[in-house]
């Protein structure tokens, strides 16, 4: 078990480093998973999902516990053809009250799909909203965004300006995300000004939280370390969070860093679902089933994300897209589910 409050020593600190005074305490019953399985871990995949098991992904994963769950994109099908779809998703999936179900928003014409979306299918007083919320995204390297989204990062931020405004008109949340937060496929290591800069304009475009894409699943703890340093006084940590890929294995470490800066907020993939399409070779973002393990402790929050649920989510996605789970606590508790049945039908 994690101890609840953790706090890094001195010996740990990453190097340059001279004083650590945004080491702090945290408690862990305030961290939140985004988990973005539908989303960020289908849209690699390379066969077509039914929409039908899409939206029993969602509905399983509802009845976890996972309180933020990014359903789909509104992005061109000639670039991400997995994605098409998502206005049926949104319809048709079931939705729990005071939940969050995102969905990616590339330029206007994608915003306006999903107006045209909810306005098409009001819902009755009371009911939740099909969502309220988007996210945004760009990049911290001009190659990574315009192998993404054919433009430079300043062209998606202006873009992003004026999707934000609309969408916050609308009473939508606005979630913002930069990609290739150390190393870009195409232009090699990142210059964390570049990532500052690109998140601070997210900020300052109104997004209430800035998700931070390793992208290529490079970082290693030391490396996380010395990156939120850099943003100390730049960036308010409580609005930032981190997407790691497990391209490396090094998630896990990397998340016990960010929670040492203050970072509370983690995007996870159920089952390590995903990679991203522009970025060759990356892994799915950390498994949500392992993120739940590295943060367990004696006394949860009832309201907590159960583990023994979504790992068994984890296993019927990966049944169903016929693919390895990729998480390990995951494949754990299902070696000792085998174990425990065996046991019990020859006592
Ligand atoms: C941004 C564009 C559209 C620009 O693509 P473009 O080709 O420059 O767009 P365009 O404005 O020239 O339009 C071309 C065609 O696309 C259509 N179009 C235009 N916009 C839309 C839309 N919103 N929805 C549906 N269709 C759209 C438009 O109508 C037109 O259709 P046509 O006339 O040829 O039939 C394209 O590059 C795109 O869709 N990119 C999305 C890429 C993507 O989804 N990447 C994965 C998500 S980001 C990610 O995974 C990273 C993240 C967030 O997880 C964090 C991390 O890990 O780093």
């Amino acid at each position: 078990m994690l101890c609840r409050n953790f706090r890094l020593t001195k010996l740990h600190r990453p190097q340059g480093l001279r004083s650590y005074s945004s080491a702090q305490n945290i408690n862990l019953s305030d961290i939140r998973i985004v988990e973005v399985g539908p989303r960020d871990g289908l849209q690699n995949e390379k066969t077509v999902i039914p929409p039908a098991v899409k939206i029993e992904l969602i509905n399983r994963l509802n009845r976890t516990g996972l309180r933020h769950i990014e359903v789909g994109s509104f992005v061109s099908p000639k670039w991400v053809p997995q994605m098409a779809g998502t206005a049926e998703i949104l319809t048709k999936m079931e939705r729990v009250p005071g939940s969050h179900y995102p969905v990616l928003v590339p330029n206007m014409k994608g915003l306006e799909m999903l107006l045209r979306t909810l306005e098409a299918h009001p819902v009755p007083a009371g009911a939740p909203p099909l969502t309220d919320e988007i996210a945004v995204f760009t990049a911290a390297t001009d190659a990574f965004s315009q192998a993404n989204t054919n433009c430079t990062v300043a062209e998606s931020l202006a873009r992003l300006e004026g999707v934000a405004q609309k969408a916050r008109d609308h009473g939508l949340r606005v979630r913002g995300y930069v990609s290739v937060i150390d190393t870009c496929p195409y232009a090699g290591q990142v210059d964390p000004a570049q990532v500052k800069n690109a998140a601070a304009a997210l900020l300052g475009m109104g997004c209430y939280e800035v998700s931070l894409g390793d992208t290529t699943g490079t970082l290693n703890w030391l490396k996380t370390g010395n990156l939120l340093a850099s943003f100390r006084d730049a960036l308010p940590t409580h609005k930032l969070a981190m997407h790691l890929h497990d391209t490396f294995g090094q998630a896990l470490a990397n998340i016990a860093t960010s929670v040492s800066f203050g970072v509370t907020t983690f995007d996870a993939s159920v089952g390590g679902l995903g990679g991203c399409p522009y970025s060759p070779g990356a892994t799915g973002n950390v498994a949500t089933e392992d993120v739940l393990y590295f943060l367990q402790r004696p006394s949860l929050p009832a309201d907590a994300p159960d583990l023994a649920s979504v790992a068994a989510v984890g296993e019927w996605i990966s049944q169903q897209l016929d693919r390895p789970n990729a998480s390990r606590t995951g494949k754990a508790l299902a070696a000792r589910r085998e174990r425990d049945s065996t046991a019990a039908e020859s006592a």
